[in-house]
């Protein structure tokens, strides 16, 4: 079980009678493009500065954009790119928790999967890692997207239920995208998966990390139902569907961009030029010193300024079906020159 240290008198930072550090763990999850990243800056930005964070991120990408974006904020960052932390990346994900445990002895370390991960497979691994050692608790933080909540339900209704009823804490994210209506209507629906957690309705992860409720321990039978599939708080059958098989372009150049080709090029993933896009994002040089990021979420495209310098320009598509020498040759396309 993960909730671990109730019999060891030890508390986050502090060394344990085996010689080990242990820390809080808050798992950031939900799906593509829900907000994670964002919410996570913001409580980087937030924190208190005593207390000492570590990040671990997963990307499916070949290449890492979160961990750039996360990095420079009063948190050791570490990226797990190339795969999903719930299926593939198993290994590298214990070996990643015990090596940021022993390396930077944070109070807390916050895991961002990847949107397609599945939090029950997640929760089970955590288990199975014998990371007892190093984590205190565990709390399970699910970030929703409220404009593709309704949508995600119909399509994804197993996986979706499952997410709530896993969550300690749920974040109704990108309230500014629905009316007050369509959001007590989704807080019925999340109320009748998930009674007892915490929802907090939110835009752009605007939440305090001191809001955020901080149970002492993942409430034990809870676990136990998620991890063993069974009935649920609720009373209903936990399913744990997979989503589509996703497949992933990634690719980084050192090279400057054109916005407007940026712009293009996007406009084309989001009707599916390249095959079906989930999920695209990129952040591009377009200048000596200006950084551009662009976003594709449920078929929308956002772009906006950074304040900060990366070393490349990348991106990350993913979907089904993709053509990825087109989608390579377009985005070498949009190189300036
Ligand atoms: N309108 C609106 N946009 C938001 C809000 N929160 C985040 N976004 C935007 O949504 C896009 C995706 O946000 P991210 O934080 O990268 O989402 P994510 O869940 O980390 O994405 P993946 O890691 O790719 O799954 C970005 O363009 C954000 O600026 C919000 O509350 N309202």
């Amino acid at each position: 079980m993960l909730s671990i240290a109730r019999d060891r008198f030890v508390g986050p930072g502090q060394i344990s009678p085996e010689g080990r550090y242990v820390m809080k763990v808050d798992l950031i999850n939900g799906f593509l493009g829900a907000g994670k990243t964002t919410f996570l800056i913001n409580l980087l930005e937030t924190k208190n500065p005593s207390e000492k964070v570590a990040v671990l991120v997963n990307e499916f990408g070949t290449v890492g954009i979160d961990g750039d974006l996360l990095t420079g904020h009063d948190a050791n960052v570490v990226e797990l790119p190339n795969g999903c932390i719930c299926c593939t990346l198993k290994a590298d994900l214990r070996n990643q928790i015990r090596e940021i445990a022993e390396k930077f002895k944070p109070d807390r370390l916050y895991i961002e999967p990847t949107g397609a991960a599945t939090i029950k497979n997640l929760l089970g691994i955590l288990e199975s890692l014998s990371l007892e050692k190093y984590i205190e608790n565990i709390r399970v933080i699910l970030v929703l997207d409220a404009g593709t909540f309704m949508e995600n339900m119909e399509k994804n209704r197993g996986f979706v239920e499952t997410q709530l009823e896993s969550a300690q804490i749920i974040l109704v994210n990108k309230c500014d995208k629905v009316s007050p209506e369509q959001l007590g209507l989704i807080r019925e629906i999340i109320r009748k998966t998930n009674c007892s957690g915490q929802v907090l309705l939110t835009s752009f992860g605007q939440v305090l990390h001191r809001d955020l409720s901080e149970p002492a321990v993942l409430p034990e039978t809870a676990l136990n139902n998620v991890l063993s599939g069974n009935i649920g708080a609720t009373g209903k059958h936990l399913h744990d569907l997979p989503l589509k098989e996703y497949e992933q372009f990634s690719v980084q150049s050192s090279n400057l961009f054109d916005v407007d080709r940026l712009r293009k090029f996007f406009g084309r993933l989001s009707d599916n030029w390249y095959g079906s896009v989930d999920r695209a994002k990129g952040i591009f040089r377009v200048a000596d010193s200006q950084w551009v990021r662009f976003d594709l979420v449920s078929r929308e495209v956002s772009e906006s300024f950074l304040e900060k310098e990366y070393t490349f320009s990348k991106l990350i598509v993913i979907g089904t079906d993709l053509s990825k020498k087109l989608l390579n040759t377009e985005f070498m396309n949009c190189q300036k020159g």
